[in-house]
């Protein structure tokens, strides 16, 4: 697997990171054979695979047991898992706890915490115990009833500054790197030139240090995609012409 530190040289490279998320244990080892450099257990399983309308509901519990079986599954990507709502940011002990059950127990090799001013210090712990933490500005899901939704962020000065200021201190605080989540290019670029370490981009332009996207969407699987995801293949329409396929042969006695 690529370790954390070949992660972080990303930048003096000339090709972009690729990061896609997984959530069982077959996806994530196409993933894996295709030769994407991260592989992120998302909390967005949630919606993607769990049912949920969002990922607020999901549990540590969900995101162990989804990251044991993409960890079982993948031989050469960085395993990152997500740190679901609400197990970190109460106290500094229960996000050392938890994420350490995603390493421990599950297999991850490294946890993805959606960043605040409240983050800074549980990162700086985190990375001093031995875990690599990626940070994550920018939409934050996980504050949606905040936010009243899932809009651009850092759209205006004083919220571009915030997110340049808070991605300057998740970096000295020892993130291996960072994701931005739909905020305009511009943006986007500055924070990947202000930072030494990787900026992996969602629906932040072209001029990040790599790119991530949920696998469901980019397959054709999701119900419902955001404005910035792009659909490179058809799975859905595979798996009903299977099923209906199959459906057909019981049906008039061709099999088996
Ligand atoms: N399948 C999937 N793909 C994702 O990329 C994804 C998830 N799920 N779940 C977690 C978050 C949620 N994401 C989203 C979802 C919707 C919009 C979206 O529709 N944005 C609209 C505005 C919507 C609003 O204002 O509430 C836009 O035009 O920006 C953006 C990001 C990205 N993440
Ligand atoms: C969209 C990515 C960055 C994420 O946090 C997720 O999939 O949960
Ligand atoms: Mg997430």
């Amino acid at each position: 697997m690529p370790t954390v530190q070949e992660i972080q040289r990303a930048p003096e490279g000339d090709e972009p990171l690729t990061m896609l998320t997984a959530y069982d244990a077959p996806t994530a080892a196409i993933v894996d054979e295709a030769g994407i450099d991260l592989i992120l257990v998302g909390d967005s399983m949630g919606n993607a695979v769990l049912g949920y309308e969002s990922t607020l509901p999901v549990t540590m519990e969900e995101v162990a047991s989804h990251t044991g079986a993409v960890a079982r599954a993948v031989d050469d990507a960085l395993v990152v898992a997500d740190m679901p709502f609400l197990s970190y940011g109460t106290t500094k002990g229960v996000g050392i706890e938890n994420a350490g059950r995603l390493i421990k127990e599950a297999g991850a090799n490294a946890v993805k915490i959606e960043s605040g001013p409240h983050t800074v210090d549980l990162t700086e712990r985190l990375v001093d115990l031995g875990i690599p933490v990626m940070a994550h500005l920018g939409l934050t899901p996980q504050r949606r009833n905040q936010i009243g939704g899932y809009a651009r962020q850092g759209t205006t000065e004083e919220a571009a500054a915030e997110i340049r200021d808070l991605a300057a201190k998740h970096e000295s605080a020892g993130a291996f790197s960072l994701v931005l989540e739909h905020v305009p290019d511009e943006l986007a670029a500055e924070v990947t030139a202000a930072l030494d370490i990787p900026v992996i981009g969602i629906g932040a332009g072209p001029e990040t240090d790599g790119q991530v996207l949920v696998l469901t969407d980019v397959i054709g699987l999701s119900e419902s995609v955001p404005p910035f995801a792009e659909q490179f293949g058809d799975v859905r329409r595979e798996i009903e012409d299977a099923v209906a396929a199959y459906r057909d042969a019981v049906e008039d006695g061709s099999f088996p």
